[in-house]
């Protein structure tokens, strides 16, 4: 039988990496496929570079649309990265009838709707496994292992890069730039790493979890994201000493008042699966009524655990021309007609519990101070550590604090900050159970 022709637009890590694992495994995936599946024709921006690589396996063009226009061309594999040209070309793509295969999570985010329903109305599928969580495979659990259930909540650690950061903040004591460097270095980072360090590309991710999860359009827009270029050194030691560590973690929630989207650096309990998330390693935990809760881990970043999505993903495609062309799964999990738009709750509205630091003057009645402010606020005290500062007239305190709404929480804070007594603006870290 007739290959299946794949063209791969970008030849960075990801594209690079899809092109090798398709040709060393290439006779086992023809056994799951039921047909093989060849990158015949790559596009890259140095035509000459690319060739050295795929030798004579594939014809090697500078022009990307070149591809996506190609009648030979069974499938697109968009490995270029952006918002812009991606876009221009997966939409020509669908319109030239092709199947799309993506890990652009920045794409799929801010123009998924309008994707998908261009797909949808083509007949043909995008699939983007290797957009979420790299190699773990996060939407097919989602999308197809867990239809049963309603699902509760997603909350996960889904970028390699700010995990990798923490980890060796916390454990080798190195500053963020030396090992930002590192993560870019090991092809983990963004092209624009901001999008990493900003929680942005968790966001990105946490997006499309949500709308699979909760059957909702994508909805990036209504997304807060709070990334780690903010963290203390001092919070993570801190948070060590009350037994927690730190994690960036994109939090998914359904609330019969509508939908939580949030990305912020987290506490979660030393002893937790989650904490003990270590590296560049990823990990996605769904609550379902049915099931509980679940958990997946693996490697969310890098040459070929990305590669590894996009490859199944493109063993997924080929079956609908091997096995029942008429078996699809939708996109979003849901089936188009019946995804629901639903409220998308502020951060104000979230109830969770707090770690809260501040510096303050080291003389009586400052605490009594604090605590009534946080009382008058229906906040309560967990636990509470002071500290002296270099400066010995001062103290830090740290407070954790019991659940409480996040509105209440920013009206102590902004009480407690105007203290004479209180020297420093209050840091503010939310704490998950997970449970
Ligand atoms: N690196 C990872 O671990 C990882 C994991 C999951 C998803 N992703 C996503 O995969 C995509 C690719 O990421 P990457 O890390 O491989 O990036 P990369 O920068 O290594 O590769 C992108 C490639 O596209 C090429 N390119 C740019 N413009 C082009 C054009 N006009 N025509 C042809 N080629 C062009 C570049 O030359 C480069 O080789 C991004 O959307 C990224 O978010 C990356
Ligand atoms: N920059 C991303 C790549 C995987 O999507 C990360 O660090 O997780
Ligand atoms: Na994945």
């Amino acid at each position: 039988m007739e290959p299946i022709r794949v063209g791969l637009l970008g030849l960075g890590v990801v594209g690079g990496g899809t092109f090798k694992v398709l040709a060393r495994n290439a006779e086992e995936i023809a056994r799951r496929a039921g047909r093989h599946i060849v990158a015949t024709k790559v596009s890259a921006r140095d035509v000459a570079k690319a060739k050295s690589r795929v030798g004579e396996a594939a014809e090697v063009v500078a022009d990307p649309f070149q591809i996506v226009r190609d009648p030979e061309i069974d499938i697109v594999v968009e490995l270029i990265g952006g918002d812009t040209l991606a876009r221009e070309l997966v939409l020509e793509a669908i319109a030239h009838g092709k199947h799309v295969v993506t890990a652009n999570k920045a794409l799929l985010a801010k123009h998924g709707n309008e994707i998908f329903a261009r797909a949808s109305e083509q007949g043909v599928m995008v699939a983007f496994e290797a957009a979420v969580a790299g190699g773990i495979p996060i939407i097919k659990a989602i999308r197809e292992g867990l239809s049963a259930n309603q699902i509760e909540w997603v909350a996960g650690i889904i970028n390699g890069t700010t995990n990798f950061i923490l980890t060796e903040m916390r454990a080798r004591g190195l500053p963020f730039s030396e090992v930002l460097a590192e993560a870019q270095r090991l092809g983990y980072a963004e092209a624009d790493p901001t999008f990493d360090i900003e929680g942005v590309d968790a966001a990105h991710k946490l997006t499309l979890l949500s709308s699979i999860a909760f059957g909702v359009p994508i909805r990036f827009d209504k997304a807060h994201i709070e990334g780690i270029s903010q963290l203390a050194q001092e919070d993570i030691r801190y948070a060590e000493e009350l037994g927690y560590r730190i994690k960036l973690l994109g939090i998914t929630k359904a609330r019969p008042e509508g939908i939580e989207l949030r990305v912020h650096p987290t506490l979660i309990a030393a002893q937790r699966v989650m904490a003990n998330v270590e590296g560049a390693m990823n990990a996605v935990m769904v609550k379902g009524d049915a099931v509980g809760a679940t958990l997946y881990y693996g490697q969310g970043a890098g040459e070929e655990p990305t590669a590894s999505a996009v490859v199944a993903d493109l063993v997924d495609v080929t079956r609908l021309h091997t096995a029942d062309p008429e078996h699809r799964v939708p996109h979003l999990a849901f089936q188009p007609d019946a995804i629901t738009d639903r409220p998308m709750l502020s951060i104000e509205d979230i109830t969770t519990s707090y770690y809260l630091r501040l510096a303050a003057t080291d003389q009586p009645g400052v605490l009594a101070d604090i605590t009534r402010i946080l009382a008058d606020a229906s906040i309560s005290i967990v636990s509470m550590i002071q500290k002296p500062r270099e400066d010995a007239t001062q103290a830090d305190i740290i407070f954790l604090t019991h659940e409480a709404l996040e509105r209440n929480v920013n009206a102590a804070i902004a009480r407690i900050e105007a203290l004479p007594t209180v020297v420093s603006t209050v840091t503010r870290l939310r704490i998950e159970n997970l449970a």
